[in-house]
């Protein structure tokens, strides 16, 4: 446990009980928010529930082959989409949603609108699926630029620093949910026996710095000099003691665990990727929000902080630095 703030008690705070909680800091709060997530716990849960059945997928349907009745049953991340998608329609408090899967934005029928949009990955690390290595999903919540008019892609394209909440669920040894609504950041481990995410770790705290890089190593040919330098450095027994590295390849397992021991998560620019891989509405924003709702940072190069990009398209990638204060600041001066 990270840290136990004094007004909870643990054992019976559940997500949707603090969650009401803190709707009840603003007088004016519509509840909207609250419904909001409730439903995104909700998709979480069956999604939990559809990975962990993953490995006898051909028997139970979700797997993208051909189950034992001979019908052709749904891959994981398509699964994944739907049930976010349908999970947001029916919380009557979105208006527009922007999910990895779909090219276009996705438009909430009239009669079902409300005011915030939705940015998500509904299925993170989705090459590890097939080896049971942690996978994860990824959300950020904006409010409509002007409420009660016909949505826009426009609504899509804040940047980060107008996120109103966001968080990840970590499908690993166990399920967690780790969200910030703007007022720190609390992980909320899922407990089978009760059906409910109970809080575990209040007010999560990144170190300072850590010891610990995390990037794909193999591309260090296709890195610009300052990061190959930087890494190098690391490994580097007369520049200070050698950091660990560690990569999953699961962007929510790489910042779950950096969150919590400190330490680095590098998706560079590459040769071939001149932004990187990540995607910045629903991959690089979240992270950052949550990051920095932590103390950490998240930059994509010197100078330029994740949250202050405004996005130009909905799928737009992004290189991120993001981790500990100190690592990052330290990764970032090497930038020329
Ligand atoms: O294999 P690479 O190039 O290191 O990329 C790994 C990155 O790709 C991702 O898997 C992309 O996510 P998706 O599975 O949602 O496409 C990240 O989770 C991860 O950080
Ligand atoms: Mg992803
Ligand atoms: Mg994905």
């Amino acid at each position: 446990m990270t840290q136990q703030g004094p007004a909870f008690d643990s054992n019976c705070m559940t997500l949707t009980r603090f969650v009401l909680q803190e709707q009840k800091k603003y007088k004016h709060a519509t509840g909207d928010l609250s419904q909001l997530l409730n439903c995104i716990q909700t998709a979480i849960k069956a999604i939990s529930s559809a990975v962990r059945k993953a490995g006898i997928a051909k028997l139970q349907g979700i797997s993208g082959d051909t189950n034992v009745q001979g019908e052709q049953v749904k891959k994981l991340d398509v699964l994944s989409n739907e049930i976010f998608i349908n999970m947001l329609k029916s919380s009557y408090s979105t208006c527009l949603l922007v999910s990895e899967e779909n090219d276009d934005v996705i438009e909430i029928e009239t009669d079902k609108r409300g005011k915030y949009v939705v940015s998500f990955d509904p299925l993170d690390g989705s090459s590890n699926i097939d080896c049971l290595v942690s996978i994860g999903s990824i959300f950020s919540i904006t409010k409509q630029v002007q409420e009660n008019t016909t949505p826009s892609v426009q609504d899509a394209l804040q940047p980060g620093n107008k996120i109103v909440a966001a968080g990840y669920a970590l499908y690993g040894s166990a399920t967690m949910i780790v969200i910030s609504l703007g007022n720190g950041v609390h992980g909320f481990m899922y407990d089978p026996s009760i059906g409910e995410f109970v809080l575990t770790d209040y007010n999560m705290r990144i170190p300072e710095r850590g010891n610990i890089y995390s990037i794909n190593e193999g591309y260090a040919s296709t890195w610009d000099e300052a990061v190959y330098n930087y890494v190098k450095d690391k490994k580097d027994p007369a520049k200070g003691k050698p950091y660990g590295a560690r990569y999953v390849g699961s962007m929510v397992a790489d910042v779950h665990r950096t969150i919590k021991y400190g330490g680095i998560f590098i998706y560079p620019a590459t040769a071939a990727a001149k932004n990187g891989k990540l995607r910045l509405l629903y991959e690089c924003n979240p992270m950052a929000y949550l990051v920095t709702q932590a103390g950490g940072k998240a930059y994509v190069t010197k100078g330029k902080e994740i949250l202050d990009v405004v996005p130009t398209s909905i799928h737009q990638r992004s290189p991120i630095y993001l981790g500990s204060k100190l690592d990052v600041e330290e990764a970032i001066s090497y930038v020329k």
